[in-house]
């Protein structure tokens, strides 16, 4: 098992719509590695994604959003969360990718990602094989089983307005799009 927790609708399909196309007009930049601002681009051997600034008034609502089921995820996860990461809108082209790692709170590694104790991921759009403009293929949020356990893989369903969260040291990747674009928020809850 795979720790995590889905919870349907945090955001109307008209939000998810609107947010889509604000990310895909907004200025934007390559993503950085740890998303600390100022950082240089991540090596596009590891991440390759937009990351878009969005108006104060998205923000303000993707922060009320996060705020708001912040008790339902320290029920779920038995933890006592702080601070909320800034958000990032993410933007994955065909071809868009990130591969297997963990967002933080591993013992081994002493930098800021230490903070971070639940990781959260809102769809904004829907992962489809038959092709649509409305859905993209491919991008697929898989988290990884524990190392010491059983291989275990564990794409989790893209539905628009759908939050998905886990610990953050828990494994995990986006396969590359290959059809269309890919839309998420991406934010971290830090402890206590
Ligand atoms: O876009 C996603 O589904 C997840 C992105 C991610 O893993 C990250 O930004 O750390
Ligand atoms: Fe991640």
């Amino acid at each position: 098992m795979i720790d995590h927790i889905q919870i349907a609708g945090v955001l109307d399909e008209a939000a998810c719509s609107a947010l889509c196309a604000e990310i895909r007009t907004a200025n934007g930049r390559a993503a950085e590695l740890l998303g600390r601002d100022g950082q240089k681009p991540a090596w596009p051997e590891i991440r390759k994604t937009r990351r878009a600034t969005v108006s104060p008034a998205t923000e303000a609502l993707i922060n009320a959003v996060l705020v708001e089921h912040k008790p339902a995820l320290e029920r779920h996860f038995g933890l006592a969360l702080g601070q909320i990461e800034k958000p990032q809108f993410l933007h994955y082209r065909e071809g868009d990718f990130f591969v297997p790692h963990q967002d933080g709170n591993t013992p081994l590694i002493h930098d800021e990602s230490r903070f971070r104790k639940v990781s959260a991921v809102i769809f904004l759009n829907r992962q489809a094989e038959d092709p649509s403009s409305q859905t993209y293929a491919g991008g697929s949020l898989v988290l990884h089983g524990h190392y010491s356990g059983p291989e275990l893989r564990v794409a989790m369903p893209a539905l628009p307005g759908t939050l998905v969260a886990f610990r953050s040291e828990t494994t995990h990747e986006v396969t590359p799009v290959t059809r269309n674009e890919r839309f998420t928020v991406v934010s971290w809850y830090r402890g206590a």
